[in-house]
């Protein structure tokens, strides 16, 4: 496959980019009350409204001849008929079958992967209804109350994201808790909070060897060992989720208490395999098919929809509209729902460790910016904080909004304020206040000659400012599931027209080694020396602080 770069479509919108620069969002918006119709698609109930983005029909027109040209039909076609796309690692890429809700046959090496993620889904629903029914109780026979998933990046943010998302969906005497960090004090505040005879962990990881997550289960099982004093009660209180059978068992866990998925899920997208065991416990597993639903809804769109109608292809585009051809570094979502408050922590990682790539598909260095540095929180907070940047700031961050129109609680005027915000940002980015809008506020506050021009230039936004809009009815499992997909195809898209391996995830790995040695010098009495003088300093300034 040719660099992006080579493509016709590139050197296209490098030309047109010139054009485009030139002009205001603001002009085409007076100029055209069609626009929104234009740029706007529904995905059952969730409005995508692109129409506030640096675009017109011919933006948008070359946009789609570059994933045409990169191939990307072709590269849909490979993911969703399990070739092995993650190239480095030899890997399928099927987090697709993990919701294939239609059931048809999906073929790795020849073989359906269906039967075993039914096999799978069955094992979580009957352990997570027993657990909330409570015919599965600790080792004293109280029922279980607090469940605590240990895990780490994709083995914590997708349910942690998830649980968080669907809290008013929790069932009420249950608590779910989420540990990831190998800082004790994470483990132990969380700890402070449960009493081991009802208390569930979950040990999530895909290869069962993450330093974080092994050193938290081993202290969990310890803390419980201590009260409980009996090693035979573990199996009531112990599960893991996990590739990785031989190592589960040496841990101590019984088989029969392990939660299987598939090296052709990789971490970050496996939200929907059984790393989502702490969902179905805290929400009830037909919820948690609920998401799976939603995400196969998207699936099948992503699959099928033509690109100039499929919302993740389209947020792929307009993502690297920005990233290559203006130069945007980063890329802002913005939830207004409280309840999606760790999505862009999320998203980080599923955006960042998939496409934070410098080398392509080929192993030679890309030529191109990839993936953008994600980041984001909940408005209306972020206006309080970094929206003055976004707004007046040198740098260029296409942002996305999301909102539901309909809240799970209801109190006053809450909800209308919180949704006049998010109506009112996109709209203030995309508009901006000119110079003579300015002065004549100014004017009218009374304001005139040197300290008049002054303030009007502070208070001059340029707007033009690029935002996708999410507007859905309400954060169900559904749609939640659904979002995330959307998420995960742009991902996919962005890489393959980037001609990257989105699916591995080797610049974790150098830090990692490092660590390992560190902590054999940090043990030694001698002053550390073999590394470069400023690591070496401050180990050493380490040591005389203890
Ligand atoms: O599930 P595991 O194997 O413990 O890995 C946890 C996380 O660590 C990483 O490998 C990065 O170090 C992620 O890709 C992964 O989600």
């Amino acid at each position: 496959m040719p660099q992006a770069t080579s493509l016709p479509a590139w050197h296209a919108l490098q030309e047109h980019h010139k054009e485009i620069s030139q002009q205001h969002m603001r002009d085409w918006f007076e100029a055209d009350p069609q626009r929104f119709d234009k740029f706007s698609l529904h995905f059952e109930d969730i409005l995508f409204d692109y129409s506030k983005n640096l675009i017109n029909e011919t933006t948008v027109s070359l946009l789609l001849d570059l994933a045409r040209q990169a191939g990307l039909a072709e590269k849909i076609g490979a993911m969703y008929s399990g070739q092995k796309i993650n190239t480095t690692e030899n890997r399928a890429v099927l987090h697709i079958a993990l919701r294939n809700r239609s059931n048809r046959p999906i073929y790795l090496d020849g073989r359906d992967v269906m039967p075993d993620v039914n096999r799978v889904l069955e094992q979580m629903r009957q352990f997570s209804e027993e657990v909330r029914i409570g015919i599965r109780r600790g080792y004293t026979g109280k029922r279980i109350r607090d469940v605590v998933n240990i895990g780490i990046g994709g083995s914590d943010l997708g349910p942690y994201t998830a649980v968080t998302a669907l809290t008013p969906y929790i069932k009420s005497d249950f608590r779910p808790h989420f540990v990831s960090n190998v800082d004790e004090s994470e483990l132990l505040d969380t700890l402070d909070q449960c009493d081991q005879e009802t208390t569930l962990f979950l040990v999530a990881s895909k290869t069962f060897t993450t330093q974080e997550t092994m050193i938290n289960a081993h202290s969990a099982r310890q803390w419980f060992l201590a009260k409980a004093r009996d090693e035979g009660a573990i199996s009531k209180h112990f599960v893991a989720i996990s590739t990785n059978a031989k190592l589960v068992q040496e841990f101590g866990i019984d088989p029969d208490n392990m939660f299987e998925f598939w090296d052709w899920v990789g971490g970050r997208y496996s939200l929907c395999s059984a790393i989502g065991l702490s969902v179905a416990l805290a929400i009830g597993m037909e919820r948690f098919e609920k998401i799976l639903d939603g995400a196969h809804a998207v699936d099948e769109h992503f699959r099928t929809a033509p690109f100039e109608r499929n919302i993740p292809v389209l947020m792929a585009l307009l993502g690297i509209w920005y990233n290559n051809f203006f130069g945007a570094e980063s890329h802002a979502v913005l939830p207004y729902d409280h309840h999606l408050a760790h999505l862009p922590t999320y998203l980080q990682q599923a955006d960042m460790e998939s496409n934070g790539k410098g080398v392509d598909l080929q192993g030679k260095p890309v030529g191109h910016q990839t993936g953008p540095i994600l980041w984001g929180q909940p408005g209306a907070n972020g206006q309080h904080a970094f929206y003055q940047l976004i707004h007046q700031g040198t740098k260029l961050i296409p942002c996305d909004f999301l909102a539901g129109a309909q809240s799970h609680r209801h109190l006053g005027a809450h909800h209308p304020t919180l949704m006049s915000n998010f109506f009112a940002q996109p709209e203030a980015l995309m508009r901006g206040r000119t110079l003579e809008q300015a002065r004549a506020e100014l004017k009218k506050e009374g304001y005139s000659g040197e300290q008049l021009e002054k303030l009007a230039h502070a208070k001059t936004f340029p707007g033009n400012r690029p935002t996708n809009s999410f507007l859905y009815r309400k954060l169900t499992p559904r749609t939640l599931g659904s979002l995330i997909a959307l998420y995960e195809h742009k991902i996919f898209t962005q890489g393959a027209i980037w001609n990257i391996n989105s699916y591995d995830q080797m610049g974790v790995e150098l830090g990692k080694q490092l660590a390992n040695t560190i902590q054999t010098d940090m043990a030694k009495d001698a002053p550390t020396t073999g590394h470069d003088c400023s690591t070496n300093g401050l180990i050493n300034y380490y040591r005389q602080l203890l």
